[in-house]
């Protein structure tokens, strides 16, 4: 394979691995938490989100808990560019870069038009879906050496399935959501049997406010 960014997970989850209510409530983290996911932002070239989390959250993606003189490039995975014009993560504060699929339309045309002119720049790579492969590539060669991936589900799926995460950190919060519809650490379709799943190796853990954060390496 290519070059490709080294990659780091991180969610807020309950216990129950849930990243929010089903009524999309992602307020997990305590304070100490974010602080902690601040510091990891401020340390890696890119923050990397899909865009069911920007339609959902419509963060920011910027290093704004701790002081920090830089922010990383946003990037945002975005297949159909549903991506809204006025989206906070397209604001001024920081680059973003657009990933999205080599299949055109009009409109689609149209739309990444509009968001150049915005100073906002559009990778295509992949059909039907953002290949993600290529994109790690894509990003490397950019000179993003490092990616802080901050979900959600399906996206983490993605990336862990083409097995592009190398870190993993997560928070837990002594909470339980419940709720099958509820999105979780990782969704998609997910692994068939155990032998084709992601191992990890746990590396580090300690009690944060009143949750616990896990860090564990990807097993290659
Ligand atoms: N508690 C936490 O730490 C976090 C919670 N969340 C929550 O997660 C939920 C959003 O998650 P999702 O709806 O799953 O959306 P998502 O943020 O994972 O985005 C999914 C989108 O990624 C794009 N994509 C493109 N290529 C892909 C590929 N090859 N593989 C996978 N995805 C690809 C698609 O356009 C797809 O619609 C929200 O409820 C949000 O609040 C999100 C991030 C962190
Ligand atoms: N670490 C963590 N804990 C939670 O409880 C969360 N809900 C999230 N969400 C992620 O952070 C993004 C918000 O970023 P801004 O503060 O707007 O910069 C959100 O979109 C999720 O990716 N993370």
């Amino acid at each position: 394979m290519t070059k490709k960014p080294y990659v780091i997970s991180n969610v807020g989850m309950s216990l129950d691995g849930k990243l929010a209510t089903v009524n999309n409530d992602s307020r997990i983290s305590c304070e100490e938490d974010l602080i902690r996911v601040h510091k990891i932002r401020a340390n890696v070239d890119g923050i990397m989100v899909g865009i069911g989390t920007v339609l959902k959250d419509d963060p920011r993606l910027t290093v704004h808990k701790i002081k920090s003189d830089k922010n990383p490039v946003r990037i945002v995975v975005d297949s159909k560019l549903r991506i809204p014009l006025n989206a906070r993560v397209l604001n001024k504060e920081a680059k973003t870069i657009i990933a999205t699929t080599e299949d055109s339309d009009e409109e689609k045309e149209k739309k990444i038009k509009i968001l150049k002119d915005m100073g906002v720049e559009v990778v295509r790579c992949g059909k039907g879906k953002v290949d993600l492969k290529k994109l790690m590539g894509i990003l490397y060669e950019k000179g993003i050496k490092s990616i802080l991936l901050e979900g959600g589900g399906t996206l983490n799926w993605g990336m862990f399935k083409e097995g592009l995460v190398d870190e993993v950190s997560v928070y837990i919060a002594p909470k339980i959501f419940g709720g099958k519809d509820a999105p979780t650490y990782v969704d998609g379709e997910g692994f068939k049997t155990v032998d084709e799943c992601v191992k990890l190796e746990l590396k580090n853990f300690y009690k944060l406010g009143e949750g616990i954060v896990l860090e564990f390496k990807v097993k290659k």
